[in-house]
């Protein structure tokens, strides 16, 4: 559907039974993101904003409620998460606290797999990899392993991995958490610039406030629910 928000999540709820009793991880949470949209989620520890992520990303089913992606419904309570698979890989590009790069593969062999099981031939992805690569300032370290980038290095290798099948929807959970403030703010620039100009809608977890003139929105998480006046912390 033409016009449908990226990701449309319609009171997503997703309730844990545990020995304490009932956590309400999530609580009957509406959002819509658009193409082209940075989004930041803000809320203190524990406030659902994992959860949302999982479900957001359908890693996760929720216990009530639906996920949306381009105007048709693709999860809810009772969806088959192994038939989301394929919408999941093609469709959503995640990016994730820790690089967790393949430590034998190159920089550019790690951004190149994900498109080679996409049944891309290796060289094309290859090119393609270098390319993404270069557009992150990392053309000279394309052939290096993991262990001989720096953290910011390796989180922007995880970028261009989660961008090389041009997914319309990223999700990352606290990118920058484990990232110096310069690299931090690097990496939510090339957010930034992915939502502007390739017309991604971006989901970016943060507890960083220095961030938080970068976002086109900012919606604050507090007990699992979507909070309108948040407290400050
Ligand atoms: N598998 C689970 N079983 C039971 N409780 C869970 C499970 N996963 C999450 N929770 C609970 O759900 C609530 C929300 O957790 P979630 O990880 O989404 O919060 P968060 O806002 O991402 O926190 P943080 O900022 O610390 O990462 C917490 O109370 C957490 O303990």
């Amino acid at each position: 559907m033409s016009g449908a928000p990226v990701l449309s999540v319609r009171s997503l709820t997703r309730h844990y039974a545990t020995g304490a009793g009932l956590v309400r991880a999530l609580d009957g949470v509406s959002l819509d993101v658009a193409a082209g949209e940075l989004v930041g989620i803000f809320g203190p520890s524990g406030s659902g904003k994992s959860t949302f992520l999982m479900l957001a990303g359908l890693l996760e089913n929720p216990t009530s409620g639906e996920v949306w992606l381009a105007g048709e419904r693709v999860s809810h309570a009772g969806a088959d998460l192994d038939a989301l698979r394929e919408i999941r890989r093609k469709r959503i590009g995640f990016v994730f606290q820790k690089a967790n790069l393949i430590p034998f593969l190159s920089a550019v062999e790690n951004v190149a797999l994900g498109l080679e099981i996409a049944d891309v031939t290796p060289a094309d992805a290859r090119v393609h990899g270098r390319r993404l690569l270069a557009a992150l300032d990392l053309a000279h370290r394309a052939d290096s392993l993991p262990a001989k980038l720096s953290g910011g290095e390796q989180q922007r290798v995880a970028v261009a991995r989660a961008l090389a099948n041009a997914p319309p929807l990223i999700l990352a959970d606290e990118p920058t958490a484990a990232l110096d403030r310069v690299r931090g703010r690097q990496v939510m620039e090339i957010f930034r610039r992915i939502a502007a100009t390739r017309g991604a809608a971006v989901v970016v977890i943060t507890h960083d406030p220095r961030s938080t003139n970068l976002f086109d929105r900012i919606v604050h998480f507090e007990d699992g629910r979507v909070c309108e006046r948040p407290q400050i912390y």
